[in-house]
């Protein structure tokens, strides 16, 4: 990590401080998460949901990783810098956004997630934080709680923040979908028109109250997996006095609040999905061009802005599987042996280890898949202070539908590394080495 030189903090999130940063020997500006938790083994690196879900994912709108460290049994992701955060821009925003910028963060984020929901990964915990904005270019960020779409429910030890959670996860559904995203894309949509969250609980119960204050009574056929609906029985519905969206969006035009109002249905079945809704009347404007997105010298502040969500945590976000963000690890990628030859060579120690992340424009039609095996079905252990370093074969591949559950599907390389045998190999090294048949 030397070659970093730290700027300053951006945020302190649950699993990671993250800075800003200098690289020295290319002048760039980055991104650097340093993980709270100390990592002892690639394998427990390489199995984290943030780099499995960010190697996979290659899109103009989801952020980029770089690269991942492990120095001295920390782990730094290193990601492309983004100025602000949605959240930030909101609360500095001195007018109402336009309807037009706001079509433009929408479209991005759909389009973000009509790429990672179409690879097979939801991603749990949208919300403004973690909507990352240069100039008038969004991209999604934070992945440490995605989840592949095809992975065995039920998924208890669900944790995200709780302004943007969606009922049947409130109502601790043992099933849910990339619906859930669905519910926080509408969500943020109204808070982009009023800048201020529309459902702004304060805790589980009120979070399911404040809903039903714009909603209504629920439709009871919505949560057939729910083990916690007398949440929702509990509610007196009668004594609710129901706020029409268009009244909270006075600024909004009948198509947002229709969009929003199908974003934000009860029913996980009924909110349109990402692609669906790209093609919603509320885009159908046939301008789609940058717009200034922060205006210094306006005088006006809106004092509506709500604090920040605290992220609430509960004993039934966590499963018994060590696999929640605060383990870091997803025990989701258990690849097989069977097509492995494997070379173990053994050195003295090392400092650091490095993982370069892809650049799909580089090499669109080039894959590198590399496959990892856990300490107790080949026998390595690599101790504190060593580490693994691994080897590929490139391959063509068909592009990527759904997951793969046999390892990583990298889609492209640096151009320099593609001539290199070893990812990365510091010396001296504890080595094992992989190879695909
Ligand atoms: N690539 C980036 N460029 C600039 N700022 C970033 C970047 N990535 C993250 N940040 C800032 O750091 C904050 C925390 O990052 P991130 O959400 O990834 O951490 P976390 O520990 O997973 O947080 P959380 O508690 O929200 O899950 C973000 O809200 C954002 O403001």
């Amino acid at each position: 990590m030397e070659r970093y030189k730290i700027l300053e903090e951006l945020g302190d999130g649950t699993c990671g401080s993250v800075f800003k940063a200098f690289n020295i020997e290319t002048f760039e500006i980055v991104a650097v998460k340093k993980m709270k938790r100390k990592f002892y083994f690639w394998e427990e690196c390489m199995n984290l949901r943030e780099v499995k879900a960010l190697c996979k994912l290659n899109h103009p709108n989801i952020v980029k990783l770089k690269e991942v460290v492990r120095e001295n049994n920390e782990l730094f992701f290193i990601f492309e810098y983004m100025e602000h955060n949605l959240y930030q821009i909101m609360k500095e925003q001195q007018r109402p956004f336009s309807e037009g910028e706001i079509r433009s963060f929408m479209s991005q984020m759909l389009q973000g997630l009509v790429h990672m929901h179409g690879n097979g990964y939801f991603h749990r915990d949208l919300k403004p934080e973690n909507l990352l904005v240069t100039k008038d270019f969004l991209k999604i960020a934070d992945f440490g709680l995605a989840r592949e779409v095809l992975s065995m429910p039920p998924y208890t030890e669900y944790v995200s923040t709780r302004w943007y959670r969606a009922p049947e996860v409130l109502l601790q559904s043992s099933y849910y979908t990339p619906a859930i995203d669905m519910w926080a894309v509408g969500a943020i949509l109204a808070e982009l028109f009023t800048l201020s969250p529309i459902f702004p609980g304060e805790s589980e119960i009120d979070q399911l109250y404040k809903i039903c204050c714009v909603l209504g009574a629920p439709d009871w056929t919505s949560f057939p997996e729910a083990t916690n609906i007398s949440r929702l029985i509990n509610i007196s519905y009668s004594e609710i006095s129901l706020t029409n969206l268009s009244d909270i969006m006075p600024n909004a035009s009948s198509e947002a609040v229709d969009l929003i109002s199908q974003l934000c249905s009860w029913d996980p079945l009924r909110r349109p999905t990402a692609e669906q809704a790209l093609q919603h009347p509320f885009f159908n404007v046939d301008v789609h061009v940058p717009h200034p997105l922060l205006c210094d010298s306006l005088e006006l502040r809106l004092n509506n802005m709500g604090t920040k969500p605290n992220l609430e945590l509960n004993l039934w976000d966590f499963g018994t599987e060590p696999d929640d963000c605060f383990l870091g690890l997803t025990l989701a990628v258990k690849p097989s042996a069977s097509n492995l030859e494997m070379v173990h060579t053994v050195s003295q120690s090392m400092e650091e280890d490095i993982l370069f992340c892809p650049r799909l424009n580089d090499h669109p039609e080039q894959s590198v898949f590399w496959s990892l095996l856990t300490p107790d079905q080949n026998g390595i252990h690599t101790p504190a202070g060593s580490s693994l370093s691994l080897s590929f074969n490139s391959i063509q591949h068909a592009p990527i539908g759904v997951p793969q559950s046999a390892g990583f599907a990298i889609t492209s390389l640096q151009s320099n590394l593609l001539e290199r045998q070893w990812l990365a190999v510091p010396t001296p090294f504890q080595q094992a080495h992989f190879t695909l048949d």
